[in-house]
């Protein structure tokens, strides 16, 4: 893979800077009508323009980023000036303190960051100063991988050997682990999601990494729920989850971000096991963690879960026990499916569903993903159409002709059900 995005490169001794040229068609594809007319406005006004951290990693990686983020050594003073004077709309923008401008070319927005060093950090803000120079604005990145530059015509900028531990599979802070975990405590998640991203085995850490990670994590209880969540997601549907929540457990991390004490890890390996290859949804795979409904409330007051979430994680905790294929039951499908058919809840199905993934039943899973749900054919209004008129009467009988229904596997029609009926 590594050997295609090459087509030259060269290692300049000043400042260790590594630069090669990246040719792929990613990176050909991320020049659209608007990304041309930004680059050309930049190159107009002599400003440096190249695409910065997450998209170098995901593009020497040979993935198309999500999200392409960009660096200039234009102030965002420059920035505004520039783009005012194209008659180019800026989107209403929070992160204009922190340099960042938003322009909109061609019905794309792209974001563009001055160059900067963070001269103050709290452990979640930081305090910028402007530069021109880019590796100062490298240095305050978190990992080598993440602390690259891409200029428009291909060339690569790297000051931390992040294309090669990259590529040696490798991840490593930039400089000093300590001070880049106390610069934003959320770093320490990052790091474990890009270990699960990019290291071929589990357990292959830095000790150095580990014992900086072990020293700050109580640091990651000033961080807010809603920035824990997204990281804690990433890291369980990525690879090694299984290894990396039982190193949060090993280095007493679990309780502040929201995971119970005392989590049940080794049940949550063996989940994780059944169903890394069903891709479970990640409270799928935290549930196991937990042991009760109150651990699901506490973990979602931490972690401000959606709705959805929360009551999947509570549906999880309370039905893996007694939902579960029966050693006698011909029709191992029939509970879940009985299930379904008496709740009313409309995303019953689909919670079932990862039930089974957490259960490891692969085939009852894709036997479910394609049962559709039948609709019981009576209501009360076709019983008092035949004569019954209490009401206490017709629910009664409803639920007789209900498990009817549901013996003879959801067949039955309105008039065979109604055959059965005792005037
Ligand atoms: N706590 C953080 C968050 C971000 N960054 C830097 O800002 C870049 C962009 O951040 P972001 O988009 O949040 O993350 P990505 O690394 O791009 O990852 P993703 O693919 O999830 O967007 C990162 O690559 C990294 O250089 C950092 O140093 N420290
Ligand atoms: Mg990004």
């Amino acid at each position: 893979m590594w050997g295609c995005v090459i087509s030259r490169f060269s290692r300049i001794s000043a400042r260790n800077l590594f630069t090669m040229r990246l040719k792929t068609t990613e990176f050909q594809s991320l020049f659209t009508e608007g990304l041309k007319g930004l680059a050309g406005l930049f190159e107009k006004h002599q400003y440096e323009l190249r695409i910065a951290g997450g998209a170098v990693r995901d593009l020497l990686s040979g993935k198309r980023p999500e999200d392409v983020d960009f660096a200039t050594t234009a102030t965002p003073e420059q920035m505004k000036s520039l783009f005012q004077a194209a008659g180019i709309r800026m989107i209403n923008n929070k992160g204009e303190k922190h340099g960042t401008i938003t322009a909109r070319l061609h019905n794309e927005n792209f974001e563009v960051t001055t160059l900067r060093v963070d001269v103050q950090t709290d452990g979640r803000h930081a305090e910028v100063e402007f530069t021109m120079d880019w590796q100062k604005d490298a240095e305050r990145r978190d990992l080598t991988i993440n602390s690259m530059f891409l200029g428009l015509d291909g060339t690569l900028y790297d000051y931390f050997k992040g294309y090669e531990d990259l590529q040696n599979h490798r991840v490593r802070f930039v400089g000093s682990p300590e001070q880049r975990i106390q610069e934003d405590f959320l770093r320490i998640l990052r790091y474990f999601r890009f270990y699960g991203r990019v290291a071929l085995k589990p357990d292959e850490h830095e000790p150095e990494t580990l014992a900086a990670i072990k020293e700050h994590g109580q640091g990651l209880a000033f961080i807010s729920g809603e920035r824990i969540w997204v990281e804690l997601k990433k890291i369980v549907v990525g690879n090694h989850a299984a290894h990396l929540l039982e190193l949060i457990y090993k280095m007493e991390l679990a309780q502040y971000i929201g995971l119970p004490p005392g989590g049940d890890v080794e049940g949550m390996k063996v989940v994780w096991q059944n169903s890394q290859h069903l891709s479970p949804k990640p409270i799928t795979v935290l549930a196991a963690l937990l042991r009760c409904p109150e651990e699901v409330e506490k973990m979602d007051i931490r972690l401000k879960m959606s709705r959805e979430e929360k009551s999947l994680g509570l549906f999880l905790v309370k039905h893996r026990r007694d939902l579960c294929r029966r050693e006698k039951q011909p029709d191992a499908l029939r509970p879940f499916t009985d299930f379904i058919i008496d709740s009313r809840d409309p995303d019953c199905q689909s919670k079932v569903c990862e039930l089974l993934k957490y259960q490891g039943e692969d085939k009852l899973l894709s036997e479910l993903s394609c049962w559709s749900n039948p609709r019981f054919p009576l209501s009360g209004h076709d019983l008092r159409k035949i004569g019954i008129t209490s009401g206490k009467e017709i629910g009664t009988t409803l639920q007789t002709l209900r498990d009817i229904w549901k013996k003879s596997h959801y067949k039955m029609d309105k008039d065979e059900l109604l055959s059965h009926v005792k005037l």
